[in-house]
């Protein structure tokens, strides 16, 4: 292997080492005279060292946490008294693995690509002869005890039968099948593509061979053939039959056992090591370690050597000298906090479990877990970090088909997490191309993910940063309006990033500008659309299809939305290849919303509505003392007039639109997502996709611009599948638009008695406002009403309409308009429209 290569798999593809194999990678002749950045050979060669040694302090560091998260694993196991038999039917929750399923699910991963390495006897640096603690003194206890051996592939051949691992009918293939390192799917082993031997194991061989000899026979022969490269294809076909035995040789494993093994602590009296090829996961690193103390401790194996597991832990666990003793590890921890975390986690779990028995499919977890779902081993700890074990039911049914790099559109109910369903895929699709190791001159972006607002890019941004967290050298970056472009550019510049995260216009403006990020996007692997209708509208879809044109043809595309009305499902073949799968986790027929939000409407004259919202959040805040309410409003300016109101009338408000400076909106957003008892009034801004915990209230007042919005708004609250409430306040003009939601559970109220002292006070409040604010809400009412195709036909009554909206608002005559402007709306002749001289 040329040291290039080499190098490409040992690190991540950091710029720094990607013009390391640049330079490396020239053809001999006494190699280069200086190095980047102006470094010497000696200055160079000690930076590498130095960073070398970092880097084995942070593997070690993700050891220590890899088995600190094994230790919580067993307590978990003991703390909670029996392992979940998991009944089809109940509700999905987080149990412990039981200590069987943990050495399984190490078992599976032994499978992955980059296993194999774990099967080669070369790696270490003593021979096992050396060993005598292993081979000798334990194979000559287990001989003495006689139980029957443990066999991995066993284990992993019972995928269908977790309850019975020592099952004796077991189907390897069946298995692999299920997996994404599958045979089927052919990728994933690419590596090893000339052995023939991960593809075998997954076939069915041939029973009662003596599979260890095979083994044997294989491992000594593949390591021939590794280490000579240009092996024969005769020696290659010999390989074949031997790898196919190994397929079958599961029936003897005593589970019992096994348990009892993890049970009793044996990881208190094992060894680690470090992988010498840094580039193996720290998976390997699990299953190695786990291998190794099944190798030593388990009672009851009679002949690992005559049985096949010699070949399974090879002389592998050969490296006792860079081995971390565990008890020592187990000294430094104290662990007591950790009990404490665990069965708050195990109470928090009998909470969802409760609440899954009494509300049945309400829930939106599935029963799956992210670590039996082909995702990164560093992706699955960063979701454990974020306190995210099981799936929700979207995950389980995109993460799949995206991973296998199908496009897809996709409809989900709000609050359902559907952001975590394509940043996963988006960062698997980095690693995969990152992998490939082509190295280009300019850092290519390999996701791009569009989204309707600045507010839900950040989000989204800071999901998927948290998401990355143990993945070194893995960028995204945020394109959005409202910041200084020639900012932007510098970022780009000074921190290359894989994936960028941005609005559409403002990617366009990077695109027209012709700012080095079109190169850069010649390498895109992913679109993704968030909110994809929205972005599919008018309103975006030109820009859209403009930076579509900008992209690779050959793509994944993913469409991701609450709501996918036909039309969009037509337009969507702009983005998407036709042969695109759709995944409507919502089902035909069934209610769009979230099913445990309150729905409600009132129907009462516009002069009243700023009356009622106040009347309406004095009640929900009188009801529920956590309250956090949104209000939406059909406009920016009068999203501004009833802050302005609500904050005369002494109500803990915050105010977010599209008029506001975008440091002022991101401050607000980030105070609401942190806060409780705050109301926040806004615009359609935050309408979509904006992740505002515990939301209890949400109020729409006026028509909102269709039905989807109205969803989206709703979708503010009873999020994760928790309880919400949603008030969709209308003027009696405005009734027609209930018949769009009559799918919805939607109860009608009367309107509220109201206060006459309390009109008293709000008028009073009112005449405190600006006069400007108030003739800016005037112009954008009119001008969001006149929009609506249904009211804005009729220009004699919406102008009526909106003169009594300008009195209700304290102001003596409706303000004028610019004749351009009046000619534009259609108003220019129509009574009681005032023209600006
Ligand atoms: N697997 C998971 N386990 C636990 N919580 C999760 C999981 N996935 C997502 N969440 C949480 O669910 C909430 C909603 O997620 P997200 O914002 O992605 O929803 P969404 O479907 O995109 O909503 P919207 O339609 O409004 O955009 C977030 O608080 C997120 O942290």
């Amino acid at each position: 292997m040329s040291s290039a290569s080499l190098l490409l798999r040992r690190s991540k593809p950091a710029t720094n080492v990607i013009s390391f194999i640049r330079i490396f990678s020239r053809p001999m002749g006494g190699g280069p005279r200086t190095f980047p950045g102006g470094l010497n050979k000696w200055q160079w060669k000690r930076m590498h060292e130095k960073k070398a040694k970092e880097k084995e302090k942070r593997l070690l560091d993700q050891e220590k946490q890899l088995y600190e998260a094994r230790i919580r694993s067993q307590i978990r196991a003991k703390l909670y008294p029996k392992p979940d038999p998991a009944p089809v039917t109940t509700i999905s929750h987080h149990n412990p693995m039981s200590p069987q399923e943990h050495i399984k699910g190490l078992a599976d991963r032994f499978m992955k690509e980059g296993a194999e390495d774990l099967w080669n006897e070369d790696d270490g640096p003593l021979k096992s002869e050396q060993r005598p603690g292993s081979s000798g003194a334990t194979n000559e206890r287990m001989r003495a005890v006689g139980s029957p051996p443990i066999d991995l592939r066993s284990l992993i051949s019972d995928k269908g039968n977790r309850g019975n691992v020592s099952s004796d009918n077991v189907n390897s293939s069946n298995f692999m099948k299920t997996r994404n390192y599958s045979v089927h799917s052919g990728e994933k082993f690419r590596r090893n593509e000339n052995s023939g031997f991960s593809r075998n194991l997954a076939g069915k061989g041939a029973k009662n061979v003596n599979n260890s000899r095979n083994v044997n026979d294989y491992m000594n022969k593949k390591r021939n053939f590794n280490r000579n490269e240009s092996c024969s294809s005769e020696e290659a076909k010999n390989l074949r039959p031997i790898a196919q035995n190994l397929g079958n040789n599961g029936k003897n494993f005593n589970s019992r056992k096994v348990s009892d093994f993890i049970k009793n602590k044996v990881v208190g009296g094992g060894r680690r090591r470090f992988n010498r090829n840094e580039s193996s996961s720290s998976d390997d690193d699990d299953l190695e370690f786990e291998l190794e103390n099944v190798g030593d401790k388990v009672e009851g194996w009679t002949d690992v050597k005559k049985l096949g597991s010699s070949a399974s832990l090879g002389k592998y666990d050969m490296k006792t000298t860079k081995r971390v003793p565990l008890n020592r590890l187990e000294e430094e921890n104290d662990f007591s906090e950790q009990v404490e975390l665990i069965r708050k986690e195990i109470s928090r779990n009998k909470l969802v479990e409760n609440s899954g028995e009494k509300n049945g499919e309400d829930s939106i977890l599935s029963k799956k877990r992210f670590d039996e779902c082909g995702i990164s081993p560093s992706t699955i700890k960063a979701l454990t970090a974020a306190g995210y074990i099981q799936m929700t039911r979207v995950q389980e049914a995109t993460l799949s088909v995206c991973l296998e790099g199908k496009d897809a559109l996709v409809k989900a109910k709000t609050g359902t997490g559907k952001s975590a369903a394509f940043l996963l895929p988006a960062i698997e699709a980095v690693l995969k191309t990152i992998s490939s190791g082509t190295t280009q001159r300019v850092p290519p972006i390999f996701v791009l993910i569009l989204c309707p607002t600045r507010e839900l890019a950040s989000q989204l941004t800071a999901e998927a940063i948290a998401l990355l967290k143990y993945h070194d050298g893995i960028g995204v970056q945020t394109l959005v309006g409202g910041t200084r472009f020639k900012v932007d550019q510098k970022r780009l510049e000074s921190d290359p990033c894989q994936i960028i995260i941005a609005t559409p216009g403002r990617l366009l403006d990077h695109i027209e500008n012709k700012s080095g990020l079109t190169v850069r996007l010649m390498g895109l692997k992913m679109l993704i659309l968030d909110e994809a209708d929205h972005l599919l509208d008018l309103g975006f879809r030109k820009d859209v299809e403009k930076i579509v044109d900008c992209l690779p043809r050959q793509r994944q595309s993913l469409l991701f939305s609450a709501t996918i009305p036909k039309e969009v499902r037509r337009i969507s073949q702009l983005v998407l290849k036709r042969e695109h799968a759709y995944i409507d986790t919502v089902g035909m027929g069934c209610v769009e919303t979230p099913d445990k939000i309150k729905q409600s409407c009132l129907v009462a004259p516009h002069e009243q509505h700023f009356q009622i919202v106040h009347h309406l959040l004095q009640e929900h805040i009188s009801n529920v003392p956590d309250y956090k309410v949104v209000v939406f409003c059909s406009t920016g300016m009068v999203t501004s007039l009833l802050y302005l109101l609500l904050r005369e009338m002494n109500m803990n408000v915050r105010e977010i639109h599209s008029r506001k400076p975008q440091l002022y909106r991101t401050r607000v957003s980030d105070e609401f997502k942190e806060s409780k008892r705050l109301i926040l009034i806004t615009s359609d801004v935050s309408a979509r996709g904006m992740n505002y915990p515990d939301v209890t209230l949400v109020v729409q007042v006026g028509i909102p611009s269709d039905r989807e919005q109205y969803i989206h708004r709703l979708g503010r609250t009873g999020r994760e599948g928790k309880e919400g409430e949603g008030i969709l306040l209308l003027a009696p003009w405005e009734e027609y638009f209930l018949g769009d939601l009559k799918d919805l559970p939607l109860d009608r109220f009367p309107s509220p008695r109201l206060d006459p002292n309390i009109k008293l006070q709000m008028d009073g409040a009112m005449a405190k406002i600006d006069g400007s604010v108030k003739e800016a809400a005037y112009h954008a009412w009119l001008g969001y009403y006149n929009s609506i195709r249904e009211i804005g036909r009729d220009k004699t009554t919406l102008v009526e309409l909106a003169n009594k909206f300008c009195q209700s608002i304290g102001l003596q005559k409706p303000p004028s308009l610019f004749r351009k402007t009046a000619l534009k709306m259609g108003l220019k002749d129509i009574p009681g429209i005032r023209i600006r001289k």
